[in-house]
């Protein structure tokens, strides 16, 4: 079962990002999003979370597929993930402090760097899939000792993708 949702929110060569200041993601820049709600579909969820986060009335995002993760071999979490461009007309002050976190602007080089550890750490291996094409995968990761130890990537089915 799929818990959380994640957005990627785009302008140009930059994301609007947040440093949490909570766990799961604590200290690392990540996505804007959040827990899904009980019956709550996973756009509306999305959506829902970024107007809550950052004040941005999306309408739409698009559906990039979806990201699991174990830990020492047991299933533990898993995320839909999105991505949206942020209307030309929305100004934001950053940085600003918000209940979750930091919000501010980060490039795509910054966020991809291999050698950058502000961002977690499975995020470089699937964003930059989701910016170059149509398709939805399912990404998994499994985590030994807090760091990843393999990786694989699926292509989601029709099935999954209208239920999702
Ligand atoms: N890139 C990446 N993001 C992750 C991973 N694990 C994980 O939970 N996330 C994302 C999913 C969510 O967008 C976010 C965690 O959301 P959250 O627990 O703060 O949710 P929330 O704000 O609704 O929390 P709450 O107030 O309801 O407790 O972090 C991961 O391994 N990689």
């Amino acid at each position: 079962m799929i818990k959380y949702t994640i957005c990627f929110l785009k302008r140009q060569s930059r994301f609007l990002m947040l440093n949490r200041l909570h766990p799961p993601i604590m200290g690392l820049w990540n996505g804007v999003g959040g827990k899904l709600e009980p019956d709550e579909a996973p756009l509306s969820g999305v959506l829902r979370e970024v107007l809550e986060e950052t004040g941005i009335p999306l309408k739409s995002a698009a559906y990039k597929g979806m990201v699991t993760w174990a830990i020492d071999g047991a299933s533990h979490g898993g995320m839909h993930a999105f991505i949206a461009e942020v209307p030309d007309d929305f100004d934001i002050k950053t940085p600003v402090l918000i209940d979750e976190g930091i919000l501010d602007w980060r490039e795509l080089e910054w966020i991809l760097h291999p050698e950058n550890a502000g961002v977690p750490e499975n995020l470089p291996f699937f964003l930059p899939d989701m910016l170059a094409g149509d398709d939805c995968f399912h990404y998994h990761f499994c985590y030994s000792n807090g760091t990843i130890t393999s990786h694989e990537k699926t292509p989601l089915s029709e099935a999954i993708l209208q239920s999702s």
